[in-house]
């Protein structure tokens, strides 16, 4: 039988081209011909401005959306944690690939001490800037942005001691060896969806291809996980510029326990809560709607209008 070709797209980073090699490795093993379709999205054209401020949603998956609604691409890959809680009308996520541990860290090529009075990191995520001046309200942050490659070059240059980032993406690059300091997932949440790579289609997709794609790349346990996490999200009304946080993982007996919250930019209020269930998408609207009730909806409304 002749291999079907899959054309993925990608964004061109070497985080972005890892994940879709990722993939494509797995659609080889499944009996595909993958191929690798790289483009540059807005997000990685405009590097100089902070992402909370290019403001627009899907900055990094609107030209991989185009290219898939008029068939360009079969399936575009991105990392979970930069897919928009709502995706545009006809397209959906087909897989979650298997997690790597969502954590964040600090990477630097020195000793950190996260005590030192005059500590400097550097991030660019509203998130980890809240989390830090809330736990760690004497350390500095500077923003930097670019891939992961430039963050590093700006650190060594000495403008700041370490960069939070991703463990996963610190991994998948080949940098361990720099991790200086694991951050404790029960009190710096991660962002939704961090550490899973996530397959997007347009229903225009053949459903006999979708179904084989997704047997051979999705991972059920990742994928009802991130499912909760993606509906605690959506009714959130987050986007990638706030600082709200969640994190689901499967309990022996089956149910899901979700945690999330949301925090005011300048870290003095954090707002977060437990929650287990069995439904994803139940669990994860419940669970925002005790945050958003229990002081959330007005953090929420008071970082909207600061942003405005
Ligand atoms: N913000 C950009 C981004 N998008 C995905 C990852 C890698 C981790 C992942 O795939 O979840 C990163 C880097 C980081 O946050 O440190």
């Amino acid at each position: 039988m002749e291999r079907r070709v899959i054309k993925i797209g990608t964004r061109k980073s070497k985080l972005a081209m890892w994940q879709a090699n990722y993939v494509a490795d797995m659609l080889d093993a499944a009996g595909f011909q993958p191929q690798l379709v790289p483009i540059e999205t807005k997000g990685d054209k405009i590097q100089h401005v902070a992402l909370s401020k290019i403001g627009s949603k899907g900055v990094f998956t609107e030209e991989l959306e185009s290219m898939l609604r008029r068939g360009q691409i079969d399936v575009a890959v991105h990392s979970a944690k930069d897919l928009q809680s709502k995706l545009p009308d006809g397209f959906k996520v087909l897989s979650f690939c298997e997690r790597e541990s969502p954590d964040d860290v600090i990477v630097s090529d020195k000793e950190i001490d996260l005590n030192d009075p005059k500590l400097i990191l550097g991030t660019s995520s509203t998130r980890r800037i809240a989390m830090l001046k809330h736990y760690y309200p004497h350390i500095t942050t500077v923003d930097v942005r670019g891939n992961l490659q430039t963050r590093l070059e700006k650190m060594k240059s000495g403008i700041m001691d370490g960069l939070v980032l991703a463990y996963a993406g610190v991994r998948r690059m080949n940098y361990d060896d720099l991790v200086k300091y694991w951050f404790d997932t029960e009190r710096f949440i991660p962002p939704v969806g961090q550490g899973s790579v996530a397959i997007e289609i347009h229903e225009n997709l053949p459903v006999e291809t979708a179904s084989r794609i997704k047997m051979a790349t999705n991972h059920p346990l990742t994928e009802k996980v991130l499912l909760a996490e993606r509906a605690f999200l959506r009714r959130m009304d987050g986007g990638c510029s706030i600082p709200v946080f969640g994190h689901a993982e499967m309990e022996s007996d089956g149910q899901i326990i979700l945690k999330g919250g949301i925090a005011s930019l300048d870290g003095k209020e954090l707002i977060q809560r437990t929650m287990y269930g069995s439904d994803p998408e139940e669990l994860g609207t419940s669970l925002a709607d005790e945050i958003l009730q229990s002081g959330g909806k007005k953090v929420l409304e008071d970082i909207k209008s600061a942003m405005s």
